[in-house]
């Protein structure tokens, strides 16, 4: 399962589970509670007493033999909350000592909520916390139960059941009771204590894009997230994935959003894998496992590969478009060009070697050499300067060739974003980091940088839908969470968190890089959006495959076996 749900997607897809009389809400909330316990054991199988399970934990204490083991189960005022009445159940039943509490009215909880408040009542108590702010006395009595080992027995597990999707409001009211858990924040949460298991998603953040409600930031913030069917928008996005810690999905028997008339395809955004890439990837790795370009048994002429021209900028600028160069051949461009201001031409002259040189001055030098039709794909910006750009971008885009416009070629319309949206056409692909977006679209921008007060959020898949629709070309917005979308509401998340965290991608020129990967498919005939998303996942497999002390020119390199790998 790839897609990254919203809120309401995952409340359709369970709406239709219900209607269709396979399943009720209440086993649906069963099948979730067991599934967070399965998770919690399975990450801390010291925490599992069903069996003999060898502790494992060298990060937590010991769980005292003797004694039983402790949690405290935080449940908010709606389903979220009714997984954790069922946790808490089941922890009980293993002979776990729970302290319940719950954060909201009786009286309002849900129906599949209530029955599980009422199952639990048979095992235990619930303390009230009073929405939204709790008082004193019952935060007292919290800190009591959560206590840390060092002034007493403290819990060996919190579980924050307060808000999942459903969260709407920010949660300050929360804060000096989270605060005195630790649990209020990541920069509080403390490694070592106590194991903090998110349900859903942590509290106080937004499931559709991964942003906290409210100017306080008050969330929690967890080791383990413990998900169901389908990752959400919210843990990737944004900030999302700094507070979910581990982040696990619990398949709890629900179909895929596809088989869902009701959510339609456009509205979905895809997660990229290998698996959703792996039609694409086919095209650059022949079946010996080579890839294409290197591989002589598929290797028909030069130019069936295609031919990119990257503009380089003046004298001491031309490294950037270099480094895109590299990347455009290393990903299969049959010849890839290089096109030099003639007093930038010996510095580019003495430093490639496959990749080829034509002097191109000014405006009408381009227009000249864009007579050759060969020339199928070009990239603009890395290093290019600002006036050159202004003077180059629009000759470049009236031929109407595969282009991607990155880094000075969008930054050189700041002041006149409309200007270049009219010459954009859809076989444009725009790679904006965070600044440049905002400067081509400031009012986008400034939507997705206002603290939102509610929910759902506006998020960077909106944000980037948005953008791709007013441009009427593919954008690619740059981050740890990059988003592709199209004009048409395609859209899709290049992720580089949790397993694919690539830190090391932060790096001078890994954008040039970016630029060239796409250029490179673009010229190999990939579609605009296909190029963009194909090259954003390669960009982040070169960097984890380098790992630590990358530099842009790694990246590259590291291509010819991050293909060998996706061909094998
Ligand atoms: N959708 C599904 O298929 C399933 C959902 N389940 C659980 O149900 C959750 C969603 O349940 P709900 O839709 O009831 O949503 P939540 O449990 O997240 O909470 C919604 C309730 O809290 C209120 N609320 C929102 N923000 C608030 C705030 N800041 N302060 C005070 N009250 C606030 C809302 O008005 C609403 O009453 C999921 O996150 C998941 O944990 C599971 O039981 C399994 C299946
Ligand atoms: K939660």
């Amino acid at each position: 399962m790839t897609d990254l749900l919203t809120a309401a997607q995952m409340r359709a897809i369970e709406q239709a589970a219900i209607e269709s009389g396979d399943v009720t809400g209440l086993e649906l909330m069963e099948r979730a509670g067991q599934g967070v316990v399965e998770a919690i054991f399975e990450e801390w199988p010291e925490l599992d007493k069903r069996g003999a399970s060898p502790s494992r934990s060298l990060t937590y204490p010991r769980p005292d033999e003797e004694d039983p083991l402790r949690a405290v189960v935080l449940c908010g005022p709606g389903n979220n909350g009714g997984d954790g009445f069922v946790v808490a159940r089941l922890l009980r039943e293993q002979g776990w000592e729970v302290a319940v509490f719950l954060y909201g009215d009786l009286e309002k909880l849900p129906p599949d909520a209530r029955v599980n408040y009422e199952r639990w009542l048979e095992l235990g108590e619930v303390s009230k916390l009073t929405l939204p702010t709790p008082t004193k006395r019952e935060v007292s009595k919290l800190e009591k139960h959560a206590a840390r080992p060092s002034s007493s027995q403290g819990p060996d597990l919190i579980l924050d059941a307060l808000f999942g999707t459903g969260l709407i409001r920010p949660i300050g009211g929360l804060k000096p009771a989270l605060a005195k858990l630790q649990i209020g924040s990541e920069a509080d949460a403390d490694p070592w204590w106590p194991r903090v298991v998110s349900v859903d998603i942590p509290s106080g953040l937004c499931a559709d894009s991964g942003r906290i409600l409210g100017d306080e930031g008050v969330i929690v913030g967890a080791h383990l997230t413990v998900t169901f069917h389908s990752k959400k928008r919210g843990h990737l996005l944004d900030v999302g994935a700094q507070f979910c810690g581990k982040t696990v999905i619990v398949d709890i028997g629900l179909s895929s959003p596809s088989d869902l008339g009701s959510i339609s395809r456009k509205s979905l955004a895809d997660l990229h894998s290998e698996r959703r890439l792996r039609r694409v990837l086919s095209q650059l790795v022949d079946e010996s496992g080579l890839p294409q370009n290197l591989s002589k048994a598929s290797f028909g002429h030069k130019y069936s590969h295609g031919h990119a021209l990257i503009m380089t900028g003046g004298p001491g600028k031309t490294g950037a478009a270099r480094l895109a160069a590299r990347g455009a051949l290393r990903i299969g461009a049959g010849l890839v060009t290089l096109g030099v201001p003639p007093a930038a031409q010996m510095e580019v002259s003495v430093q490639v070697t496959a990749v080829m040189l034509q002097r191109v001055e000014s405006a009408d030098g381009l227009s000249k050499i864009l007579e050759d039709e060969r020339l199928n794909a070009l990239c603009l910006g890395p290093g290019l300067g600002l006036d050159r750009a202004r003077d180059l971008v629009p000759v470049a885009l009236a031929a109407e060739r595969a282009t991607v416009l990155d880094a000075d070629a969008l930054t050189a319309f700041a002041d006149d974003p409309a200007a270049l949206f009219g010459m954009l056409h859809e076989n444009c692909v725009l790679t904006p980091h965070g600044g440049e977006f905002a400067l081509l679209f400031p009012d986008i921008a400034e939507k997705l940088k206002a603290v939102p007060i509610k929910g759902p959020a506006y998020s960077k898949v909106d944000a980037t839908r948005e953008a791709a629709g007013r441009a009427g070309c593919v954008v690619l917005f740059k981050g740890p969470d990059t988003v592709i979308a199209d004009p048409n509401g395609r859209c899709s998340v290049n992720s580089a968190v949790y397993e694919r965290a690539a830190p090391w991608l932060a790096t001078a020129g890994a954008g040039d890089v970016l630029a060239g990967f796409i250029t490179g498919l673009l010229a190999r005939r990939f579609s605009p959006l296909q190029a963009a998303e194909t090259a954003a996942w390669l960009h982040v497999e070169c960097a984890r495959s380098f790992g630590p002390g990358l530099i842009a020119e790694d990246l590259p390199e590291q291509l010819p076996r991050v293909l060998r790998e996706v061909g094998s």
